[in-house]
């Protein structure tokens, strides 16, 4: 255990992204890319896994026995979610309640109402009723061997409509046999004080409580950490936010905030550690991209701008981050940019390889030039590979150069109304042979692109590894339309690492070009290739 950490004894890091994470619009998992998630969160080290409703839908109950098939979890145990069995019925003969009980998993965590308006107006039935609902469906599951948690919906609103009746179905589902009383900000619109009082009285009740907070107000981790201060031992949560509506507490930033912040250890020691590795993983199978601004685990997360902190980052990189990004497996990054210093530029010469430290002339000259191209339109922060070949100029006296481009033509055709193509012609050195070479393509990057590749592949093998995943056009003065400076800027890829480029002109194929010839020399430097140009 890390020195100064309070080990929690039971703390339970309960994560939701399979159920009310799917819930979120525009996310659809498989039974398969629920195997895979289960299995990082296990990695993870998280408490529980919540793997979704069995019997709501066929996926989830495809899930559920494939899970106890082939899910060997290390840390985590698997929970079953759903609902209390419906008024006036009886939990043993509830369908619903049979898929809970025959999921395979050892928890089941029941949804039940705790708003008296919404017994009355969604449920259609008696506040007695439900209190009935509660207490047989519990008390049913654990007769049957199963733990039982119980999700109190819109408990703090309920709370605040009618007090008593909130906290006689909290004592309900606890004196039944629930371990766990879960309260639900299911609407998303508290603050923290308004759950600290909350939590603190309910708390008077003996009940083990947990908290399930929704982002409506922007408040779903604040208010997750305001319930444990108040008293709290179960924290849910989804994986990078996700839920419905806005989402729920990012469960991987409440892990953080409690291990790095409450000084608690709630994950096995050294998880915390996975924690950016895993969130991106789980991004990836859930096909959203993650957020650059995601706290702890975003790629901007520990990325610095501003020329002030990149100075002050020289001497102590805790002067401008609140912890160290390896606690949480992430990295620093130094952004070059027209906001960039000295400071900036000397640090990312630095992770380059280059050492402008004692150099204040050159230093302030890559500066200036950064700023300048920043004005004309370039954007280097996003454009890595293109400051890389600029400061290989400055410290080489000469752009790092594979070929001696003579010219590039490209032309588009449309005939009969058929879809258009274009054709390029590029003349060039390399290797002290001329070459000219014609290509083809969808359009006129893309035949530029073969053209290119087809006359330097020829002199170095290693272009044929080079794809381009992406290409993003923006017009920077808008005003001006057609006659606009477009910037572009060039994803490639080598199937191992990713690198942009940018290129800027009044003309788009002109820009296109530069970002172009950038990224195959780029990626011939990265390679180690010897440039063959007779200049
Ligand atoms: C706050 C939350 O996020 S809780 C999680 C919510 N998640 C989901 O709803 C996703 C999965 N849900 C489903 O697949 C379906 O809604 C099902 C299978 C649960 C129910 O489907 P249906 O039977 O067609 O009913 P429908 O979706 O219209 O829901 C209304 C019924 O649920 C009942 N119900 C609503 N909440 C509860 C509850 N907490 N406990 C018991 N019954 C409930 C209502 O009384 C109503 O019953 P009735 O049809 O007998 O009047
Ligand atoms: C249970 C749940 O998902 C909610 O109340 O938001």
């Amino acid at each position: 255990m890390t020195a100064g950490k309070q080990h929690v004894s039971d703390f339970h890091v309960y994560d939701t992204t399979m159920r009310d994470g799917a819930q979120q619009e525009g996310l659809n998992l498989s039974v398969q890319d629920k195997m895979h998630i289960a299995r990082h969160l296990d990695d993870l080290g998280v408490g529980y896994i919540e793997g979704g409703w069995p019997g709501s839908n066929p996926k989830d109950t495809e899930f559920f026995a494939l899970a106890a098939k082939e899910l060997d979890l290390k840390h985590a145990t698997l929970a079953a979610f759903g609902a209390t069995r419906r008024a006036d019925g009886v939990a043993a003969d509830d369908e619903l309640v049979a898929a809970l009980r025959e999921s395979g998993a050892s928890v089941v965590t029941l949804v039940a109402k705790s708003h008296d308006r919404h017994v009355e107006l969604a449920l259609r039935t008696t506040l007695a009723e439900n209190l009935a609902m509660v207490r047989d469906s519990v008390t049913h599951l654990r007769e049957e061997g199963q733990r039982v948690f119980v999700d109190l919906e819109h408990f703090f609103d309920g709370y605040r409509a009618n007090r008593d009746y909130a906290l006689e179905v909290a004592a309900t589902a606890a004196d039944a046999g629930a371990e766990v009383v879960i309260l639900c900000d299911t609407n998303g619109g508290m603050l923290p004080h308004w759950v600290s009082e909350i939590v603190t009285d309910v708390a008077t009740t003996g009940a083990r409580l947990g908290i399930h907070a929704h982002n409506d107000t922007g408040c779903a981790v604040a208010n997750s950490m305001a319930a444990v201060q108040a008293g709290v031992t179960h924290v849910q949560g989804c994986i990078n936010g996700y839920g419905e509506r806005t989402g729920n507490a990012d469960l991987i930033t409440c892990v953080a905030n409690l291990e790095l912040k409450f000084d608690m250890q709630v994950l096995p020691e050294g998880k915390l550690a996975e924690a950016t590795r895993i969130a991106h993983a789980i991004a990836e199978i859930t096909n959203y991209p993650p957020s650059a601004r995601q706290p702890y685990t975003g790629v901007s997360s520990f990325a610095h701008k501003a020329g002030l902190h990149a100075s002050a980052i020289r001497v102590d990189p805790n002067l401008y981050q609140h912890i160290d990004p390896a606690l949480v497996g992430n990295d620093m990054r130094l952004l070059v940019s027209e906001m960039a210093g000295r400071a900036t530029i000397e640090l990312k010469g630095k992770e380059l390889g280059y050492d402008l430290a004692n150099d204040a002339k050159r230093l302030a000259r890559v500066t200036d030039r950064v700023k300048q191209m920043e004005q004309d339109g370039y954007t280097f922060e996003a454009a890595d590979a293109s400051f890389e070949l600029l400061l290989a100029e400055e410290m080489e006296g000469a752009r790092p150069s594979y070929f001696d481009v003579e010219s590039w033509r490209v032309l588009a055709e449309s005939a009969r109304g058929e879809e258009a193509s274009s054709e390029a012609t590029v003349k060039l050195t390399a290797g002290g042979v001329r070459l000219a070479v014609i290509g083809e393509g969808n359009g006129p990057v893309n035949a530029l692109d073969h053209a290119l590749r087809q006359a330097i592949e020829q002199v170095y093998p290693d272009v044929a590894r080079f794809h381009l995943i992406d290409f993003r056009v923006r017009i920077l003065d808008q005003g001006h339309g057609t006659d606009a400076i477009t910037r572009v800027l060039i994803e490639t890829t080598d199937g191992k690492d990713v690198w942009v480029t940018v290129g800027v002109g009044a003309n788009i194929i002109e820009a296109s070009w530069e970002a172009l010839v950038d990224a195959f020399t780029y990626g011939l430097r990265k390679h180690g290739v010897d440039p063959r140009i007779d200049h």
